[in-house]
């Protein structure tokens, strides 16, 4: 029986226990989640709810400037992802769809790597825009700082995750460390405004993708109009909220390393009911955990025929980031 619904993981026994507690919580992972639905909830994760709380306040106070300050620091190109993107000018669908019609209603501000490694590295040519420069809004300085910490803290955290994930797919449990200490994950905090007027026909709040890279981490709001996720059986079913839980997913550059033995799930935002009001403004905190973007994604499952042939973090990631955007 395949599971049909996100489960909810405390993971608290991995970081804390013993070497059969860490088991308890892969085996559940990987059996309930990976496999089937490709998104688990997590609690017991261990980031202060002081931080997030913080990262959410200075972000929906970004969101609340006149649209000429967020203009500011506009991203700068479609294949630099820094910056802020207005409402309607991104649409997530196209991803997988190059005729998929419908922007979506949200607009976000993102932030790379915050501790650039050494300039050789960072440059180099296969680094292509990976370690751009982060694009701070001097109309609120508190941000940098702030988000500075958070993007810290969700590395360590996907470096956690993708421990247990080791350890799921039968690996060591440090196989990936030295594949992700140079990540090049994007933290993206986006708002959904409340909708004063009809969505166009077709229009929801994100379209329907899957995420890129290796994990995503997100901290979302319980308000109507919210994440759906297309369970095996092809039916969407909303994802739980739960106050100081992380939703957690697999991207598809995890699915192709895993040899699609795990799912990259399709998931969507959608709109709030018609006359929702002012209460249905949502804002998600979405870390996007890539590796170093010289690690090779290869069939990590060596009993297998590989489906793929393998590639690197950075240049899959390049070619997905540049298909969403209203150039
Ligand atoms: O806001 C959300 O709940 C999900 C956003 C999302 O799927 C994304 O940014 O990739
Ligand atoms: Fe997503």
């Amino acid at each position: 029986m395949k599971l049909l619904n996100v489960p909810v993981i405390d993971i608290s026994p991995f970081r804390k226990g013993t070497a059969q507690d860490k088991q308890e919580v892969v085996a559940r992972l990987v059996d309930q989640a990976c496999r089937d639905i490709g998104f688990p909830v997590i609690s017991g994760h261990g980031v202060a709810p002081d931080l997030i709380e913080r990262t959410r306040a200075v972000s929906r106070a970004f969101f609340d400037l006149p649209a000429q300050r967020k203009l500011k620091v506009a991203r700068p190109a479609v294949d630099v992802t820094r910056g802020y993107t207005g409402v309607n000018e991104e649409s997530l669908a196209r991803s997988r769809d190059p005729e998929a019609y419908g922007s979506d209603l949200n607009e976000s501000l993102m932030i790379g790597p915050v501790d650039p490694p050494d300039p050789a590295y960072a440059n180099a040519p296969a680094a292509g825009k990976h370690f751009a420069p982060n694009i701070w809004p001097e109309d609120l300085p508190e941000l940098q700082a702030v988000y500075t910490a958070y993007y810290r803290e969700m590395g360590k955290l996907a470096e956690e995750l993708m421990r247990i994930f080791a350890l799921a797919l039968g690996l060591p449990e440090h196989y990936f460390d030295d594949k992700v200490d140079r990540h090049i994950s994007r933290l993206r905090v986006r708002n959904y405004p409340a909708q004063k007027e009809a969505p166009q026909p077709g229009q929801i709040r994100a379209g329907a993708h899957s995420d890129y890279g290796s994990l995503t981490i997100l901290y979302a709001e319980d308000k109507p109009g919210g994440l759906q996720v297309c369970n095996a059986n092809g039916d969407w079913v909303d994802v739980p909220i739960r106050p100081g839980c992380y939703i957690v997913n697999i991207g598809d550059l995890m699915a192709r390393w895993s040899n699609d033995n795990w799912v990259s799930t399709l998931h969507r935002v959608v709109n709030p009911p018609a006359g929702a009001g002012a209460e249905s403004r949502r804002q998600s905190l979405v870390f996007f955990h890539n590796p170093n973007y010289d690690a090779e994604i290869a069939n990590l499952m060596p009993s297998q025929a590989a489906k793929y042939a393998p590639t690197t973090s950075g240049e899959h990631l390049r070619s997905l980031y540049v298909k969403t955007q209203n150039a």
